[in-house]
């Protein structure tokens, strides 16, 4: 063991909390916040307690020594451009990533590509090994990561070890298409408790446990989760929906300087009687194409006046080398320039779109003054997005558009849930969103928000670290 290995709490995820851009001129790269809710739900959780954190810092080829940041120390883990493409791009992002979010696209099976996952799954189990005090526990993330469980428990037995999968765990059928599904499944099986955000991803586990490794499964409550019995130990595996640090944005969201900056913003936008908003990383998953064709179909019909609704949607620049993530870009670029040249005026688009990050504070003040949210994954694991806005929205107002496939839908019962294969489906939430009765959509809101206020991510950590700690 190293003289770094004094961490009794290890977080292990693809990337750190920040990511090192790289200048272009050769000189020191700046550190920018990492993209996606996992950072955005990892991190105050983390700090809280001053753990270590294992991951990639976002640029290929960089050597770095474990530093402090903040009071966390980050463990960096090299990877070579041609592991990037091949670990990352490749099997995480185009064989993986599609796979669990239904085939949305199909997913790439490349036998080199699942060669450099297990490499580099190993460097990262070999870094987790080193940072972490004798018995430590070390919290495993995503699906990025999926043998390290195995391999970590090989190298350092005294640890206790949990994994947690981001994104949805896929219906059986699809997971059985994987090449590799007994590596995968037993890489997961070195964990002590493997949980998912809901109930029907572990009830997937436990069934592939069965099925393809034989292993004995005892179901236990009605959450899904269960017991895998490996003779000389027990797997837990549970369900556990994600969230987040919702008194923050709660209080961020009545802030006189955020409640300021909603009203400058309505106002830059030309006034308009009705503000949606969209806010996503760039991906294929997040169905912003839906969203923009049932906003254009509703200006074509008259149902929407352009003169009174504009639309916001920011897209984060994602995952912009793999060729699915271009032709995204064009696509939906496409679709805001028509619906802009149909129905805009000079100096006034319908639809406003940035393609690059807006700091948080922008951010929350977009949330708070947007009328409507709109969140239509064909498939997401949760979608923080959903519960950021209902966060920010404690007085009542606003209301939400949300897809049955995002993880938050199974609790936020209360918003306009739709269908986001069914256009006209959309296009009825929508239309009820911005039309329904003050007192009635303020009554959705309150209950959505007094759910976010006390189901936070403290409470998902506490939950999660509990029964992973908890005596076997
Ligand atoms: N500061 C900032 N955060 C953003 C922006 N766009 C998205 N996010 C955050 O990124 C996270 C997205 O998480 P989620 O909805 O779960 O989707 P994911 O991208 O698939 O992880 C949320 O915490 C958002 O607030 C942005 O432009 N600026
Ligand atoms: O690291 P990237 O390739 O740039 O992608 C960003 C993150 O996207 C995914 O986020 C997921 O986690 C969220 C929090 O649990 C969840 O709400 C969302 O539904 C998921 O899509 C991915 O799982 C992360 O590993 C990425 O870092």
């Amino acid at each position: 063991m190293s003289e770094t290995s004094s961490n009794e709490f290890v977080v292990v995820a693809n990337r750190l909390p920040v990511d090192l851009e790289a200048s272009p001129d050769g000189g020191p790269g700046v550190w920018r916040r990492s993209p996606g809710g996992l950072v955005t739900a990892l991190e105050p959780v983390l700090r809280s307690v001053a753990g270590a954190w294992v991951g990639w810092p976002g640029t290929p080829d960089v050597d770095l020594e474990p530093f402090v940041e903040e009071g966390l120390t980050l463990h960096p883990v090299q990877l070579s451009e041609a592991e990037v493409t091949e670990y990352y791009e490749g099997f995480s992002n185009a064989t993986l990533w599609p796979l669990y979010h239904d085939a949305v696209i199909a997913p790439t099976f490349d036998r080199d590509w699942w060669r450099t996952y297990e490499k580099v799954n190993r460097r990262f189990a070999e870094a987790a090994a080193r940072a972490a005090a004798p018995g430590a526990t070390v919290w495993v993330h995503d699906y990025q990561l999926q043998l390290v469980p195995r391999m970590l428990r090989d190298l350092r037995p005294d640890l206790r070890i949990g994994y947690f999968l981001h994104i949805p765990f896929p219906p059986t059928e699809l997971f059985l298409q994987l090449p590799w599904r007994k590596e995968i499944l037993e890489g997961l099986m070195g964990a002590d408790l493997v949980g998912f955000h809901l109930p029907g991803g572990a009830e997937n586990f436990l069934y592939l446990a069965r099925r393809l490794l034989d292993l004995p499964s005892s179901p236990r409550g009605t959450t899904g989760g269960g017991t895998i019995d490996l003779g000389d130990r027990r797997v837990r595996v549970g369900a556990y929906p994600i969230s987040i640090d919702s008194t923050q944005l709660r209080d961020q969201s009545v802030a006189a300087a955020t409640k300021l900056r909603a009203k400058e913003i309505r106002a830059e936008l030309g006034d308009p009687e009705t503000i949606l908003l969209g806010v996503d990383r760039l991906d294929y998953t997040k169905g912003i194409s839906v969203r923009l064709e049932a906003l254009r179909e509703l200006l074509v019909e008259g149902t929407l006046d352009p003169e009174k609704v504009v639309m916001v949607q920011l897209a984060t620049p994602s995952r912009e080398r793999l060729s699915a993530y271009a032709t995204l870009r064009d696509d939906i670029e496409r679709q805001v320039g028509n619906i802009n040249g149909e129905f805009g005026q000079l100096g006034r688009p319908v639809v406003h779109y940035l393609h690059r990050p807006v700091d948080r504070e922008e951010l929350v003040a977009m949330y708070t003054g947007a009328d409507v949210m709109v969140v239509t994954p064909f498939r997401d694991g949760m979608n923080l997005v959903a519960k950021e806005y209902v966060a920010c929205h404690g007085d009542g107002s606003g209301a939400l558009v949300l897809s049955e496939f995002a993880g938050a839908a199974a609790e936020l019962r209360r918003a306009h849930v739709v269908n986001p294969h069914d256009l006209e489906d959309v296009k009825r939430a929508v239309v009820s969103a911005v039309g329904e009765e003050r007192a009635s959509a303020a009554r959705r809101m309150r209950s959505m928000h007094r759910h976010v206020m006390t189901h936070d991510v403290d409470r998902w950590a506490n939950s999660f670290l509990a029964q992973l700690t908890e005596d076997r």
